[in-house]
């Protein structure tokens, strides 16, 4: 039997120094993205920032990485080779309703500097439209009538609640998921809490105490297959059950707001920007808005990884348009044009025929995804007067795909429904779809041969 990746078993992991991180959401991208970006700064300036990774709701991942004293690996993988490193940045693996006492402690802990977040959109429990933690949600609602807490806000405030009574100082919490400005909605969320729950002392303390910059983080890491881990067991000779893979590109950009100390971040590629807003329009418009687009096109023509989407010049052919004249063009609002070279790289990630990103993940939850990534562009076209057509192709690939309704679709944002015209091409598209199928409607954006 293959021996189990460990600190003894491999000798080439850094020493185990102190915790300065809380990870609330211990999924396949935080291991690949802030996990690594972590290692390499305490590699470039040394400190004690190691991380204690939470699983929020299955134990797989903390038993996976417990049993190999926290150490695993990442494969960064093009189309012809795979860069392995083993990362040993995560020092403690917790199951966060299996030991709320110790994900408390650990987030109240004078040590602890920054708390950062990957849970998806759906673990934030906000209103759509308001942005408001929902008070009817029955998760936050047992938080707020005082079990050991589940909901992401209701583990910040138990946190921060025991911090502020120790007179421990404040920290930064860094929202890492997919969600236009993460991190006021993280601050909003933790200050309804509070006002849910009573406490406005607490919520004066965190207004003055907690800084929440929003990010924007770019790294494709699909979910790990059994094919991943028997690929990286055979060539480290170690069985590795907590092992990710993910594209080369990597970036990390964070609005330069910190309550304290933070790792060394800045010195290994991560950017520290005064504002993010183009940022963070242009990779959700861009990166997740295309994504979204071939994920349900791209199901409905019969695709299963983003891979096969893009390497059909059809699809191509439809990418580039959506790009260039919709969310590319809507971007001129933040200041941006988007060229060519641009379209010809993010298209170039996408088709990578060795990262397996299976269509039904990018997909699921499409009314969470969407308005960031193609209503909220859709919204600025046309209110200029332009026509986002493309965009509408997707939408109703996006209702046939989920069997959702347009009506709730433009509830996720209201102002759309000024414009009847939208509706109209969203049915039109729907009618193409019906008459040609997608491979013939995306047949028609194919340049002549
Ligand atoms: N994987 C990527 O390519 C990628 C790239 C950029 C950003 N992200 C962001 O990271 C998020 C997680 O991606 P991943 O690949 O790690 O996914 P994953 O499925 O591997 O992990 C998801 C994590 O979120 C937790 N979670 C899921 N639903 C939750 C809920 N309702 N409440 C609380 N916790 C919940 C899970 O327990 C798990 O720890 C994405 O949703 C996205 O916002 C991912
Ligand atoms: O992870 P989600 O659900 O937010 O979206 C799925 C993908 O579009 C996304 O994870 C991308 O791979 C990622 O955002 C690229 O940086």
């Amino acid at each position: 039997m293959t021996q189990r990746l460990s600190r003894s078993a491999w000798t080439g992991a850094g020493p185990a120094g102190g915790i300065g991180i809380v990870h609330l959401g211990l999924g396949a991208f935080h291991r690949a993205h802030q996990a690594v970006f972590t290692q390499e700064a305490m590699r470039a300036e040394p400190g004690d920032w190691g991380i204690c990774a939470v699983s929020q709701r299955s134990p797989a991942v903390r038993d996976a990485l417990a049993a190999q004293d926290c150490l695993f690996t990442v494969t960064e993988r093009d189309a012809d080779t795979d860069h392995v490193r083993v990362v040993d940045s995560v020092r403690e693996v917790l199951l966060a309703p299996a030991e709320p006492d110790r994900l408390t402690t650990v987030l109240a802990s004078p040590d602890t500097h920054v708390v950062t977040i990957t849970v998806t959109e759906s673990g934030y429990r906000h209103d759509l439209v308001t942005g408001h933690l929902r008070a009817d949600d029955p998760e936050v609602a047992a938080d707020l009538a005082g079990r050991p807490p589940h909901t992401l806000a209701g583990q910040l405030i138990r946190g921060l609640r025991t911090r502020r009574a120790a007179g421990v100082a404040g920290l930064t919490v860094l929202s890492c998921d997919n969600l236009p400005d993460n991190g006021p909605l993280v601050a909003r969320l933790v200050l309804d809490f509070c006002a849910l729950s009573g406490e406005s002392g607490l919520a004066g303390w965190i207004a003055g105490n907690v800084r929440f910059p929003s990010t924007v983080v770019d790294q494709i890491v699909p979910a790990t297959t059994e094919d991943d881990i028997a690929r990286v067991t055979s060539r480290l000779g170690l069985l590795d059950r907590g092992a990710v893979v993910g594209e080369t590109y990597r970036n990390w950009v964070i609005e330069d707001d910190f309550a304290a100390g933070r790792p060394a971040w800045d010195r290994v590629g991560v950017r520290l920007v005064p504002d993010i807003a183009a940022h963070q329009a242009a990779k959700l418009r861009l990166v997740n808005g295309t994504h979204s687009a071939f994920a349900y096109l791209g199901t409905l023509a019969g695709c299963r990884t983003t891979a096969e989407v893009a390497a059909r010049p059809e699809f191509v052919a439809y990418a580039e348009r959506l790009l260039r004249n919709e969310t590319g063009a809507s971007l001129v609002r933040f200041g941006q044009t988007v060229g060519d070279a641009e379209i010809e790289a993010l298209l170039h990630r996408l088709a990578n025929p060795r990262i397996t990103h299976q269509l039904p993940q990018i997909a699921a939850d499409g009314l969470r995804k969407l308005p960031q990534r193609l209503l909220d562009p859709a919204a600025e076209l046309l209110g200029q007067g332009t026509a986002p057509r493309m965009i509408c192709l997707a939408l109703a690939g996006f209702l046939r795909c989920q069997g959702q309704t347009v009506e709730s679709l433009l509830g996720t944002r209201p102002a759309l429904r000024d414009f009847p015209d939208f509706r109209r091409m969203i049915a039109e598209a729907d009618a193409q779809i019906a008459r040609h199928g997608v491979p013939g409607v995306m047949a028609t954006f194919q340049k002549p041969a």
